[in-house]
């Protein structure tokens, strides 16, 4: 990661180039100097290093301030730099110039726009924002696998969610984040909010009380709703694992899954790994395996072991991966073992996906694996719900679907691992990048089709019917 320190010093102290010298001795890379102010006694200037970590970072900085002569200012990194004052705007697409444009846009012309709608509601979808826009949900309490950080901290990975929507499929979402952690309220606010929406994506809400929120909203809103890290993670799951079946040249049915993680995303990938034709799939959490003969008291749970688990197997991860062909990670940082991956059967295949911090470290991993995945977009194979968000929405907006069913799912889990051809897929080709512009082109097609097939659409298109 590159920092850049802002730091003045005393000129008749210290010379750059000792401060250069220092930077260099506690491992530093300079790779860019500015001047921001020079006096006869003192200089401001920026300088940007190259480090390996944050603490590599620290290090650095340390010793500049320990430096007889050196003031530091202040330190930013360039992700912080990104992140300030918000990543995304509105804009208005057209521009105000004149009384009349004023008159037209806003009082009074818009009054017989207000009317229009007052007197047929569908046309929301003509004469409003409506048919492009989708509100992302959180309540911060599982905000990627750094857990419940509150609505506050959840701000910048909706922030980044709105960005990707609107860069990979022109979607324009809006990034919520509530202050409460109270089902029923958090029912009642996306309901109050949702004539502003085409559509509802959760993000980041913890389970179980994620189900119950998905499960009303979808009952009581007409547009879609769906929980991102339920099904956005299964949909690109099950695309990487089709891919990556291939090359191992294993069949679905035959497998043994172990599963960690029996959260919302571990639910909903284990629910379409079953859809999906996996006999053998184990879960595990905290406690160890999820099997049949206990009561547990999330009763997601006690659901679970009667889905999952036919030898009823008990104990822990390492005691349960023996044998297995496929590790899915949706859980918590390094609780794979390089050991556990050496009890898998021949030709592991190894899905790490929490974030940002995989269950396993890829480097450690990799020798002992044939294929390996992670969530994180600075390693091959990145198996992220973005692949799958931005061009099921836009599917579901441009054919006005009432809702996101499992058949428009699985249509987008097959339509991603397809952008993957026969030449191109390898052990570290089995998912197409984020950057592959026909992702969301050939998602958004195929889950219209799924759409229209299903009676789910609202929109005339003879394109699919
Ligand atoms: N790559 C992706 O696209 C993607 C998508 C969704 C979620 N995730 C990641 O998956 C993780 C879980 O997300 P979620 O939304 O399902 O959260 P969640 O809070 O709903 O579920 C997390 C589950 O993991 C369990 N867990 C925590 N520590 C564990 C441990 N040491 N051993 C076993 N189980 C443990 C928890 O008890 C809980 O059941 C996060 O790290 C998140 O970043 C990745
Ligand atoms: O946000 C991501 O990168 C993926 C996923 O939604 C997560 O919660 O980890
Ligand atoms: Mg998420």
């Amino acid at each position: 990661m590159h920092i850049t320190i802002r730091l003045q010093f005393a000129k008749n102290v210290v010379a750059f180039s000792d401060i250069a010298t220092a930077i260099g001795q506690a491992g530093g890379d300079i790779v860019g100097i500015d001047v921001i102010s020079s006096s006869k006694t003192h200089t401001v200037r920026d300088i940007t290093v190259s480090v390996l970590d944050s603490k590599h970072a620290d290090v650095v900085v340390d010793t500049l301030r320990k430096t007889t002569g050196v003031k530091v200012i202040h330190v930013s990194d360039r992700t912080f730099l990104m992140h300030i004052g918000g990543k995304i705007e509105v804009k208005s697409k057209i521009p105000i110039k004149t009384r009349d444009d004023l008159a037209r846009v806003y009082t009074p012309g818009v009054a017989r726009i207000c009317t229009a709608i007052a007197e047929d509601p569908t046309k929301a979808y003509s004469l409003t924002i409506k048919r492009n826009t989708v509100a992302v949900i959180s309540d911060g309490t599982a905000v990627l696998g750094l857990g419940d950080i509150g609505p506050y901290a959840a701000m910048p990975v909706m922030e980044g969610k709105a960005m990707l929507f609107k860069q990979l499929a022109g979607v324009d979402a809006f990034p919520i984040c509530l202050d409460t952690k109270d089902t029923e309220e958090i029912v009642q606010i996306v309901k109050a909010i949702a004539p502003a929406f085409g559509g509802i994506n959760l993000e980041d809400i913890a389970a179980p009380r994620c189900f119950e929120i998905e499960e009303r909203l979808k009952q009581e809103l007409d547009i879609p709703v769906f929980h991102d890290d339920q099904h956005g993670t299964a949909v690109v799951l099950l695309a990487g694992l089709l891919n990556a079946l291939k090359i191992v040249d294993k069949k679905i049915e035959d497998i043994k899954v172990v599963l960690t993680g029996i959260g919302a995303a571990g639910i909903a990938c284990t629910k379409i790994l079953l859809a999906a034709g996996v006999k053998n799939i184990i879960g595990v959490d905290r406690q160890g395996a999820i099997h049949r003969g206990v009561q547990y008291d999330n009763p997601y749970w006690n659901e679970y072991a009667q889905l999952t688990n036919p030898e009823n197997m008990t104990g822990s991860l390492s005691d349960v991966i023996v044998g297995a062909d496929v590790f899915i990670g949706v859980s918590a940082p390094g609780i794979l073992k390089v050991e556990d991956v050496k009890k898998m059967a021949k030709d592991p295949i190894v899905f790490a996906m929490a974030n940002p911090v995989p269950e396993i470290d890829p480097e450690l991993a990799e020798p002992y694996v044939r294929v390996m995945a992670t969530g994180r977009s600075d390693y091959p194979n990145q198996i992220n719900n973005v692949l799958c968000f931005p061009g099921i929405f836009r599917g579901a907006l441009d054919c006005r679907a009432i809702e996101i069913n499992e058949e428009m799912k699985l249509a987008a889990a097959e339509a991603i691992a397809s952008v993957v051809t026969d030449e191109e897929l390898s052990e570290t080709y089995i998912i197409p990048s984020v950057f592959n512009n026909k992702v969301a082109e050939r998602v958004r097609e195929a889950v219209m089709k799924a759409a229209y097939k299903t009676g789910v659409a609202r929109k005339d298109d003879m394109m699919f019917r």
